[in-house]
């Protein structure tokens, strides 16, 4: 998508309409440009939003906006059923309306439902920041039978990676606009919309046809004309003919999978960190996950494959500057390793992580923790030998595995609440899930993860794949 974009300088692209002065990647502004857009499409284009001071990412923020009835809910329906990804969530201007007072529920003909001050606009601004900063929040949700706000319940909305905003003004206000990483302008003919909200507001709001001709003429054309058409303009996207257009569907879905995908969890959680591959690597990952391997050989280049993680992980450690002389008298201005160190492996795999360890950081501590499911309640026992002075070292955490990360995530809370500080722990393995790097990275967004590759995915029995089987196993000669 975004090489497509790059390239796409025409006005038309496949019925996906970009804007090419903002999107030809030599003009694109920056987020806080000085052109008042306040434009993301830089963002868009690169990645997801920047990090924030703590070093973890923003979520990607698409706003979606058009006339009533264009089809934004449709479209935004449809993104979220393609991508079938529980890390993105919508948010609808719609359940920031105010709900309105007995006097003006009696004159209701007369309101204006179409101007910016009859959503509650700080309310709306305060929760996409809680969103942000990765705080779940509880929506209201409004009733546009009798245009009020259910007093009792609230639909609570996760923090995610993408947030989607659709309404007819979240372009309008600045504040919000500038909330927005990429923005999307569902465009459809004037006449369709009005047949739509017809027959939407009769069937689905209880209306008279009457009714709603007449708050369409009073209200909501003239409103579409001061307020909705002239934030056209901030439009990143302009989708044609709205939810019919599976083309331009398509290539936002892929667009906003680019930015999910597993290559990307590097970008989005700036804490994971990939051996640099070679072809050595992928060589002795082709041995070590050809299920024909002897025992020995399985051994052999896993060590070697750990050895390269752990060195990887070791270079994370903070340091201290030292000077030496060398044999011909000059002075060598070098560096000294972190002192205090340990390692502490997951039982059972991760002790096959120890000879490396050992084999580079001589004489180093290593405790263990093991963690033992207990029935089906997904309830576990956790066993531990740790150094005591734990809380003053830095940690290697190993298990050669990462994939559904919640054994990982145990470990790391018993770490934490021996009092070692979440940025001073390593974690490091061979093979990751992408979902054990979300799910250990949103918990633990300061914990530092080193891998050699990250696979695919987990199956239903929550193995990885492609992976390569029972890694303590396969190590140990057990299989
Ligand atoms: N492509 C389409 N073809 C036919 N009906 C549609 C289409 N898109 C939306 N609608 C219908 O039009 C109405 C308005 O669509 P909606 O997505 O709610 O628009 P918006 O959120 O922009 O107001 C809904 O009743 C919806 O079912
Ligand atoms: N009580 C209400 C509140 C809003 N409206 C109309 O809804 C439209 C916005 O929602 P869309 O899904 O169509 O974007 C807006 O045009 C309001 O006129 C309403 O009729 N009653
Ligand atoms: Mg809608």
């Amino acid at each position: 998508m975004e090489d497509m974009m790059d390239s796409a300088v025409g006005p038309h692209f496949s019925g996906l309409r970009l804007d090419s002065r903002r999107l030809s990647s030599s003009s694109l502004p920056s987020p806080t440009s000085a052109n008042g857009n306040g434009n993301g499409a830089a963002d868009a284009a690169k990645g997801l939003a920047s990090p924030k001071a703590d070093g973890t990412r923003q979520p990607f923020v698409i706003g979606v906006s058009g006339g009533t009835a264009s089809g934004k809910t449709t479209v935004c329906d449809m993104i979220i059923q393609q991508l079938h990804d529980h890390r993105v969530v919508l948010v609808n201007q719609d359940s920031f309306y105010r709900g309105l007072t007995e006097e003006q529920s009696e004159h209701v003909q007369d309101y204006n439902f179409d101007h910016p001050d009859a959503f509650d606009t700080d309310q709306l601004l305060e929760c996409m920041g809680k969103l942000k900063s990765g705080q779940s929040v509880n929506i209201p949700i409004y009733d546009f039978k009798n245009h009020r706000r259910c007093s009792e319940s609230f639909r609570k909305v996760n923090a995610s990676d993408v947030i989607i905003l659709e309404g007819i003004l979240v372009f309008h206000d600045q504040k919000v606009r500038d909330l927005m990483d990429m923005k999307i302008f569902v465009d459809t003919d004037a006449d369709i919309r009005l047949a739509r909200r017809i027959r939407r507001d009769t069937v689905e709001r209880g209306r008279d046809v009457i009714s709603v001709l007449e708050q369409y003429g009073r209200f909501v054309k003239p409103a579409f004309d001061d307020f909705v058409l002239p934030s056209k303009k901030y439009a990143d996207v302009i989708i044609p003919k709205g939810g019919d257009n599976h083309v331009a569907i398509d290539l936002i879905v892929q667009h906003i999978r680019t930015k999910l995908g597993q290559h990307d969890l590097c970008k989005i959680y700036p804490n994971v960190f990939v051996v640099h591959t070679t072809f050595q690597i992928r060589g002795m990952h082709t041995l070590i996950r050809d299920k024909n391997i002897t025992t020995p050989d399985f051994v052999f280049y896993s060590d070697r494959l750990i050895r390269l993680v752990v060195e990887h992980g070791l270079g994370h450690l903070p340091f201290t500057e030292k000077q030496v002389v060398t044999p011909t008298g000059s002075v060598y201005m070098g560096v000294d390793f972190c002192k205090k160190l340990c390692g502490v492996s997951i039982v059972r795999s991760g002790e096959s992580m120890e000879n490396a360890l050992r084999a580079c950081c001589k004489g180093i501590k290593i405790g263990k923790i093991l963690i033992h499911r207990v029935g089906d309640n997904g309830q576990q026992l956790i066993y531990h030998k740790l150094p005591m002075d734990i809380a003053e070292r830095h940690v290697l955490l190993l298990d050669p595995v990462l994939g559904t990360g919640n054994s990982a995530n145990q470990a790391i809370e018993l770490l934490i609440r021996k009092g070692v500080p979440e940025d001073r722990i390593i974690f490091l393995n061979l093979i990751s899930a992408p979902e054990g790097v979300n799910c250990v990275c949103k918990r633990f967004p300061r914990l530092k993860i080193v891998t050699s590759e990250i696979d695919g995915g987990l199956n239903e029995e929550y193995r990885v794949i492609p992976g390569l089987g029972e890694y303590g196993d396969r190590y140990f000669g057990t299989d």
